[in-house]
């Protein structure tokens, strides 16, 4: 017997030290680790190595994945997936961890119907955009650079009486637009999850600029470029054309995917990857996903998983609802 850990899909801070434990504790357990370089890539392509202490040594602080991901197009078809499995045999590995989103989810249940590989899903995507679990791998870490670039801007922006639209990433999500708009002290927020009324911002927007507002902070997420919001650019005209203030736009992107994990990922990507090999060692069968609620760790089904979209809670929409008037 013996395990395996992987990243796929998007990369995210907290993914290595989420791979360090899983090594470290695999070792206290007297078993042996093994790493799958290049995501679901790699694991068709062999490139499998066990783990030692040199590989993990000095990761804790390290954004990004050092094993690496991927996204892979023949991971869908059953003739590589074959071959993959062929791979995990010549290692004797029948235990899979693996940290990634729904997506990678999906590929490694269906794995599982193929052969019976036993796997344990981490999310982990700076989106947050997983159903069943409040909380996802690298949110935070993507949430604090979020911050200190809004920061950064601002003070430029009120240097020069401007406004800024700051665009996040999310995919389709505003999660990470919303929780920045209201943790940045943002004046508007733009995410498809809320419906905004741009007139009565507009108005509202005027008349604080006329009573000495020196600068105005945007937040739009990415999602709006696909869906039928405002997005970045038909902000910044707008801002410029009928709220009549000078504006620049800043798209984060990908630095919000990288950086230092905080301190709240470390710690987070301690106990899922813990809870996570506990369960792969107890359990016979184990097709899972380690889910995290109200403080407590759970492992649901990936049908659980893709049975509903996920949404935004309701109390976290209503802290932003006087940003979309
Ligand atoms: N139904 C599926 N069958 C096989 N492989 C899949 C399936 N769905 C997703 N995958 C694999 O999982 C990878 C990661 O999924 P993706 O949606 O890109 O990222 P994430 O895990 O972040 O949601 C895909 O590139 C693909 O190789
Ligand atoms: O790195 P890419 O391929 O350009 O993808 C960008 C997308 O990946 C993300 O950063 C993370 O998405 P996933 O974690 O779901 O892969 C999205 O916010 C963004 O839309």
């Amino acid at each position: 017997m013996a395990i395996a850990i992987l990243t796929s899909g998007g990369d995210c801070a907290g993914m290595n030290p989420a791979i360090k434990q899983f090594v470290d504790y695999c070792f206290s357990k007297n078993i042996q680790p093994y790493l799958i370089y290049d995501g679901l890539e790699g694991l068709i392509d062999g490139d499998i190595k066990k783990a030692s202490y040199e590989d993990v040594a000095g990761m804790m602080h390290q954004g990004g994945t050092m094993i690496r991901s991927s996204r892979s197009k023949r991971f869908f078809e059953y003739e590589y997936r074959k071959i993959a499995y062929e791979n995990l045999q010549k290692h004797g590995i029948d235990k899979l961890i693996i940290l990634g989103g729904d997506g990678s989810f999906r590929a490694l249940d269906q794995f599982y119907k193929d052969f019976g590989v036993n796997f344990v899903g981490i999310p982990s995507t700076i989106d947050n955009d997983i159903f069943g679990t409040e909380y996802c791998l690298g949110v935070d870490t993507a949430l604090n650079i979020i911050r200190e670039a809004t920061d950064a801007v601002r003070d430029t922006s009120a240097s020069f009486k401007r406004a800024c639209v700051i665009e996040t990433m999310g995919r389709d999500c505003g999660y990470l637009a919303l929780v920045s708009a209201i943790t940045c002290g943002a004046e508007v927020c733009i995410i498809p999850e809320l419906e905004y009324d741009l007139d009565k911002i507009g108005k509202r927007l005027k008349e604080e600029l006329k009573n000495g507002r020196k600068y105005i902070v945007c937040i739009v997420a990415e999602g709006c470029n696909s869906q039928v919001c405002t997005n970045t650019n038909g902000l910044v005209k707008w801002l410029e054309e009928d709220v009549g203030i000078e504006t620049r736009a800043t798209i984060l992107g990908h630095v919000q995917r990288g950086g230092n994990p905080t301190v709240y990922d470390r710690l987070m990507a301690s106990e899922f990857a813990t809870y996570a090999i506990d369960k792969i060692l107890d359990d016979e069968k184990c097709n899972h996903v380690i889910v995290y609620n109200k403080s407590e760790f759970q492992f649901v089904s990936i049908d659980y998983v893709n049975s509903q979209k996920y949404e935004i809670k309701k109390e976290l929409l209503d802290l932003a609802r006087r940003l979309i008037n």
